[in-house]
């Protein structure tokens, strides 16, 4: 498959169980190997041993992933000083996002402690923080968030998009694929099935060619 991404946008990635999804996640995170073709980085290779290449983007798993033992404002600090330096200050706007995402009670909480639905939330607010220039995440909207999380996890990412963040999602739900991205990209036998914008799209149209793309029948027609 050939692909490029650019900044500011946000990218739907769809297909069926052991279509690739996770697997083109993670080589564009440099976390997985590829054995023919390349990953450019602005036009550079991108060499998995380059911790300044690595800093340009995170993968967020789907199961999330945390530091043992700090809580979720600490947490939140460690990702910051990973991916923007140990002298980076933490993002002013810290608190407002706790309350959007139901955070505020837990914030001196260890993250070990929390709910599924809440420690995904808190590695939110660390992503928020590390703020890398490319964001991939493993199906975030079926990581236990509840409505409100992912009411938030929407702002949090257009506002991740208006400052020039390229983010790349993956789902396996046609109809919140289409209503929040900016693009949609279906994989499946070894390659692109479908890359388009949503931006002139009719959205009950997009879904039922998705449905399509990813073998429903009926339910979508
Ligand atoms: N470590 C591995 N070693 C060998 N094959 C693997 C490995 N990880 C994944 N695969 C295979 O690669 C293919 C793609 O897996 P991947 O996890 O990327 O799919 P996916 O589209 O994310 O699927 P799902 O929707 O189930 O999460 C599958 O056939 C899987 O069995």
């Amino acid at each position: 498959m050939s692909l490029s991404f650019a900044p500011g946008e946000i990218v739907a990635t769809l297909g069926v169980n052991g279509a690739g999804k996770t697997t083109l996640l993670g080589c564009l995170a440099g976390m997985l190997g590829w054995d023919r073709g390349e990953v450019r980085l602005g036009g550079e290779k991108l060499d998995r041993n380059r911790l300044d290449h690595r800093q340009r983007m995170m993968f967020l798993p789907g199961e999330g992933f945390h530091f043992g033992g700090a809580d979720t404002i600490r947490n939140a600090a460690i990702f910051s000083e990973l991916w923007r330096g140990i002298e980076a200050a933490p993002p002013i706007d810290m608190e407002e996002w706790l309350e959007r995402l139901g955070l505020l009670e837990v914030a001196f909480s260890s993250v070990d402690t929390l709910s599924r639905g809440q420690r995904y939330k808190a590695v939110l607010l660390a992503l928020h923080c590390a703020d890398p220039e490319i964001w991939l995440i493993d199906e975030p909207f079926a990581a236990g968030m509840d409505a409100r999380g992912m009411e938030a996890f929407r702002l949090l990412v257009r506002a991740a998009a208006a400052r020039g963040r390229c983010i790349i999602y993956t789902t396996q739900f046609p109809e919140l694929a289409a209503r929040f991205a900016d693009r949609i990209v279906v994989v499946g036998s070894g390659g692109i099935r479908l890359d388009e914008p949503t931006s002139e799209a009719d959205p009950e149209e997009l879904i039922r060619k998705l449905g399509n793309e990813l073998g429903i029948h009926g339910a979508h027609q």
